[in-house]
């Protein structure tokens, strides 16, 4: 359940439940408007005692099917519904279609042409009594284009006449006008601010990645996931075509808790050079805090051994601060590769701190060179935004490069202006697409920062950690939690993770860390938040 599916991909398991006979499209229908239901419901329980009146807002697809069913079955529980329809009843597919029909049963659809939203609910005695609830049911993933003008006015209209907290929104798989594939808006009119934020968004079977990605959850709200009866595995196993469709699946980022343990079956009797030895490299005086987390989190993370490697100039303050991470002269690129022909030194970790110069530049060519494992952050990668390619030639696939989206758009500025250009249609280019494209050019893993942090191996894995809904981390936008995210990365590859495992793990433990110590976060305290977080985690 940890996969995150595009439009087509969730299209592709539909097709696949029909032609197995797995399931009808009425029948997935009837399970989507029950399961929107129960999870709004679950997740929203003053929603029951507000029971009053609920206005369903449905469009020309299934979505809009989707609709109907659920006008039909709050209507059976008891609620007052009103339905509106955006599109022309004639030319609903025929699953909307029969729900369109079996709501008209019980009640009028009110079309488009006559919603007269502020004449409705705008006046300052309403015209009609205001809905406690309304469902957004007019596009989920076959939105490929804005919404068109006149909808987009009712739905401006709707949100000003009963704004945020006057009634609960809850959204039918994505809040309509929400690119699924993305997470943003097809809003080109309104630099991307749809009509209105969700309490809700109920996705079926899986979530998409436009939930994760973005802007989705700041429209979706929160996010709840409906089971409508599909077997996927099955249906995988069945479907050569589906395997091929689902190969470049998409996950949310998992902790590698097995690896993390120390002792027991996988390491018995352990010594600390079995836990690798990561090196870090400082910048000059006044310049070795960022560097000195980093240490300081590689050791905490696990690995055996940390020496910070500093310019002579700077041993002596780091030398006050440091006790358990080792110190080290390194004055420029040739004491690095002197310290380098000790081969238990396993990972290294450079950026933090370390100036944006030739002698940075030649400090990463030297470690390059020496194909360890490397995390490349901050000043190791905006050193050779001049000549992004003169570090590409170079990378392997042992090195993570860590770039927030200002070094991202620095190394690789035509990727960058491709992703932020205000999409007009969709699947619009994602922070996935863009990673993986960037990722291709460098030859490298890449883990692209965010609150939803994109993690790519060259043509492997993808990895989504997104710090959002109950994952949320905001105070982890503070200085230098960046490097400890790095120095945590190379203190797992230190102990033997992969580097694109290292990455994940690390962005997890880093995020968690920051949720367990909650308000007032400061870096320094990531580090030190790590054991509580590891052993609750069972490790
Ligand atoms: N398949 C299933 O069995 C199940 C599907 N389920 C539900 O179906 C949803 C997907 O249904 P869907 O594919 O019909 O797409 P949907 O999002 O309703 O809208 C597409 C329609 O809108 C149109 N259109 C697009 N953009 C537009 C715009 N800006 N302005 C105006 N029109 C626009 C587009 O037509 P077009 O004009 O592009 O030809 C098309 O007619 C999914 O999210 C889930 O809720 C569940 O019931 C589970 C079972
Ligand atoms: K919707």
């Amino acid at each position: 359940m940890n996969e995150l599916l595009t439009s087509a991909q969730m299209r592709a398991i539909e097709q696949a439940a029909f032609d197995s006979g797995q399931a009808t499209g009425l029948e997935l229908m009837e399970r989507a408007g029950q399961g929107v239901i129960e999870a709004m419901f679950e997740a929203l329980p003053d929603l029951a005692k507000a029971k009053a009146k609920a206005l369903i807002l449905c469009g020309p697809g299934n979505n809009g099917g989707d609709g109907f069913v659920i006008a039909r079955l709050l209507h059976e529980m008891g609620w007052q519904v009103s339905c509106f329809l955006y599109g022309d009843p004639g030319r609903l597919q025929p699953d909307a279609k029969a729900n369109h029909d079996r709501w008209g049963e019980i009640g009028a659809v009110v079309p488009f042409a006559d919603w007269h939203v502020r004449e409705r609910w705008g006046g300052a005695v309403p015209v009609e009594q205001p809905p406690s609830l309304i469902v957004d049911s007019l596009f989920g993933t076959g939105l490929t284009r804005p919404l068109a003008r006149d909808l987009d006015e009712a739905l401006r209209n709707l949100a000003s006449c009963l704004p945020e907290g006057k009634a609960w929104r809850v959204a039918v798989d994505a809040p309509s006008g929400l690119c699924m594939d993305s997470g943003r808006p097809l809003d080109p009119e309104n630099d991307g601010e749809l009509p209105s934020r969700q309490d809700l968004t109920v996705s079926f079977h899986r979530l998409k990645r436009g939930h994760m990605l973005g802007d989705g959850p700041e429209w979706c709200g929160r996010v709840a996931v409906a089971d409508i009866g599909l077997n996927q595995p099955a249906l995988r196993a069945a479907r050569p075509a589906l395997r091929e469709q689902l190969s470049d699946m998409v996950q949310l980022a998992e902790p590698d808790k097995r690896q993390l343990r120390k002792g027991g079956e996988d390491y018995p009797g352990a010594h600390k050079y079995d836990y690798g030895h990561a090196v870090v490299l400082s910048g000059g005086p006044g310049r070795t805090g960022a560097a000195r987390l980093a240490a300081r989190a590689a050791l905490r993370v696990g690995a055996g051994l940390v020496t910070l490697a500093a310019p002579a100039p700077a041993m002596s303050e780091c030398a006050s601060q440091l006790t358990a991470v080792m110190l080290t002269r390194c004055n420029g690129a040739p004491d690095l590769g002197t310290l380098l022909e000790d081969e238990r030194l396993n990972a290294l970790c450079l950026g933090p701190g370390l100036g944006v110069s030739a002698a940075t530049r030649d400090l990463v060519l030297t470690a390059l060179g020496s194909r360890r494992r490397c995390v490349l952050d901050a000043d190791a990668l905006t050193a050779f935004a001049e000549r992004p390619q003169a570090l590409f030639a170079h990378l392997h696939s042992g090195v993570v490069l860590t770039p927030h989206a200002g070094e991202f758009a620095r190394l690789f500025p035509d990727i960058w202006a491709r992703f932020i250009a205000c999409p007009e249609q969709g699947p619009a280019i994602s922070k996935i697409e863009a990673a993986q494209e960037a990722a291709a050019r460098a030859g490298c893993i890449l883990l692209f920062k965010g609150q939803d942090t994109v993690i790519v191996e060259p043509g492997g894995r993808v990895v989504v950690h997104a710090a959002c809904y109950e994952r949320a981390a905001p105070w982890l936008a503070t200085a230098g939690a960046g490097d400890v995210l790095a120095g945590m990365i190379a203190g797992l590859m230190a102990r033997g993770f992969w580097p694109v495992g290292a990455a994940e793990t690390a962005a997890w433990l880093h995020a968690e860390a920051a949720i367990s110590f909650g308000p007032g976060l400061i870096a320094e305290d990531l580090a030190e938040e790590l054991p509580a977080v590891l052993r609750a985690s069972g490790v």
